[in-house]
């Protein structure tokens, strides 16, 4: 039994709510030798009342009360809106479908009965944000390092290279992306933070998968502790069980030392378990027993250790399809994807690509403590209508070759090395690249607009120009995406007009009689819509589709 904890350990005030009178008093007595100020209630209806006098540190509660259900507080306290308490919920043994229930429904963490008291001042102590009082740190041998992962062969890299001075430090702030589906991916990346909920993170190759991993991790109240992944697609079949859970000496040829695995390895933090998907079916059962008993089985070792881990997980597969294929065990399935967050590709959120480009070239300058290189327009331009299939590292990959291959000055289209534009997307890049020439702009939301106000046609004072990244990349996705809609309507349509009249000077070499009738305007017609839209041809002073000058003649 553990000493109470030491007079500098803050109280913390605990609600237990059971109605077997024994289980409560176990609970009891293990909390409060803990150093903890514990109230009880056995019923809802007690609960409640508690609640409603008092604000407690965590509220830990049997699933199954004679009134109803313990998730039933849950909901309540969600509900109030102001409430702080983390919740524990206790379920029976094997009923996966209520632990994921719980948590699905923000439980901090769950236990299942019959309770491990171990276990039990472990999961309160985390949800405390502290180690249990008077406990022996659990099981890491000494010759370990703090973070094995970063010397397993099969590991990713525990810590990707400081970033420099000025440039975002925690993962959460390198997530980058204004699109909808970004915006929804860090909303939820800031919720289940707050509870152990294992998270399933699904997306393509490159899509930034680890990245949100570590965020989750660093906004947790594991923050401080190790962060450790592992790529399961990376490691040979026959040594998947003892990086996982480590190894005794003399367990197989080779191994001279007891070595653990990454789950000891990530004891109080956080293990991100990389291309799950492709773990053999035999390790799928032993993982699942180690998420369950929450204890792992070293190779070549008779007792099995506990361990405190938070669990997540990453996949481009379509793990509920492997299920049904029956190559992925649907009850892992069921642990690890408590809560999903999908990861779109690339491709299908290009307005977040001017941003992307910015952030790496910032990035590869401050490593290289060099300014910041420029992306020429039609780079963008060109980028924007491909498949991008390796996602933002294809980007970070191909914006890094251009810049170790570059003369200087800004990089063009071919210092990318883009394979040839996707058949369908040259009418999109085409276009992208007249709508930099007929200078339409872009607001921050994403609509176009013409840069010339609609009146007067002559303005004295021109509008500040569009950033030309702007408007390639958001023209085309307007024009790759047709869910996507303009949120003001007669702008977006200036645009377009004004990119028409344009081609079709360009086209009858700044006639304006000859464009006007090509699209069935007369002369008069067309001079007020140049006009109106500020479009003036080189002979008025300008390239077709510039801004007036103070003074040309319209
Ligand atoms: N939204 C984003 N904002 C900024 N950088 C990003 C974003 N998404 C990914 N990255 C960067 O792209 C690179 C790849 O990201 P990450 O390794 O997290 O992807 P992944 O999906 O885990 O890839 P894989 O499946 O191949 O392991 C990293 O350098 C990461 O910092």
């Amino acid at each position: 039994m553990s000493e109470p904890a030491g007079p500098a350990a803050p109280r913390h005030r605990l609600l237990v709510v059971d109605d077997e009178p024994d289980l409560l008093t176990l609970y009891e007595l293990t909390l409060l030798r803990e150093g903890h100020d514990i109230e009880t209630a056995r019923s809802l209806e007690e609960a409640r009342e508690r609640l409603a006098a008092a604000r407690f540190d965590v509220l830990i509660t049997d699933l199954r009360l004679p009134d109803g259900s313990g998730l039933e507080l849950l909901h309540e306290l969600e509900r109030a809106g102001d409430r702080t308490e983390k919740s524990i919920v206790v379920t029976a043994y094997g009923s996966a479908a209520h632990a994921v229930e719980a948590l699905k429904a923000g439980a901090f963490d769950y236990l299942t009965k019959p309770v491990d008291l171990r276990q039990f001042r472990t999961v309160v102590a985390s949800a405390l944000g502290r180690a249990p009082a008077g406990a022996a740190p659990l099981t890491r041998p000494a010759a370990a390092p703090a973070r094995p992962a970063e010397r397993l062969p099969a590991a990713l890299p525990a810590a990707a290279p400081g970033p420099a001075v000025g440039l975002p430090q925690t993962a959460f702030e390198r997530l980058l992306g204004r699109s909808p589906a970004m915006r929804a991916v860090r909303e939820r990346i800031e919720r289940v933070a707050r509870s152990m909920a294992p998270v399933l993170v699904q997306g393509e190759s490159g899509t930034g998968k680890e990245l949100v991993a570590r965020a989750i991790h660093e906004r947790s109240s594991r923050g401080a502790g190790p962060f450790v992944a592992i790529n399961c697609g990376a490691i040979p079949e026959a040594l998947i069980e003892a990086e996982l859970f480590g190894h005794r000496k003399g367990a197989f040829t080779g191994a001279q030392e007891d070595r653990p695995g990454v789950f000891q390895a990530a004891q109080g933090g956080t293990l991100f378990l990389d291309e799950i998907g492709e773990l053999p079916l035999p390790m799928q059962t032993r993982l699942l027993r180690a998420v369950q008993e929450r204890a792992v089985r070293p190779v070549g070792a008779t007792a099995e250790l506990p361990v405190d881990v938070r669990l997540l997980s990453a996949t481009h597969r379509d793990l509920a399809a492997e299920v049904a294929a029956g190559r992925f065990r649907q009850d892992l399935y069921y642990r690890l994807n408590v809560i999903e967050i999908p990861l779109p590709p690339l491709r299908e959120r290009r307005e977040d690509l001017p941003l992307l480009v910015e952030a790496v070239l910032q990035r590869l300058a401050a490593e290289a403590g060099t300014p910041p290189a420029a992306l020429a327009p039609e780079a963008l331009a060109a980028l924007a209508v491909q498949p991008l299939p390796g996602n933002v590292r294809e980007l970070e990959n191909r914006l890094h070759r251009a810049l170790a291959l570059s003369h200087g000055g800004p990089l063009g289209p071919d210092d990318l090395d883009l394979p040839p534009a996707p058949a369908g997307a040259g009418a999109a890049g085409e276009l992208a690249g007249l709508a930099l020439r007929a200078g339409l702009a872009v607001d921050a939301d994403g609509s176009l607009h013409s840069p010339t106000p609609p009146a007067p046609p002559v303005s004295p004072v021109a509008p500040p120009p569009p950033t030309p990244e702007q408007v390639a990349a958001t023209f085309a996705v307007l024009l790759q995406d047709p869910v996507r809609l303009p949120e003001r309507l007669e702008p977006w349509l200036d645009g377009i007009e004004r990119l028409l009249l344009v081609r079709a000077l360009e086209l009858h070499h700044g006639n304006r009689t000859a464009a006007g009738a090509r699209l069935g305007l007369t002369l008069r017609q067309m001079r007020y819509r140049m006009a109106r839209l500020g479009i003036l041809r080189p002979e008025d002073g300008g390239e077709p589709g510039e801004p007036p000058r103070p003074g040309a003649a319209s």
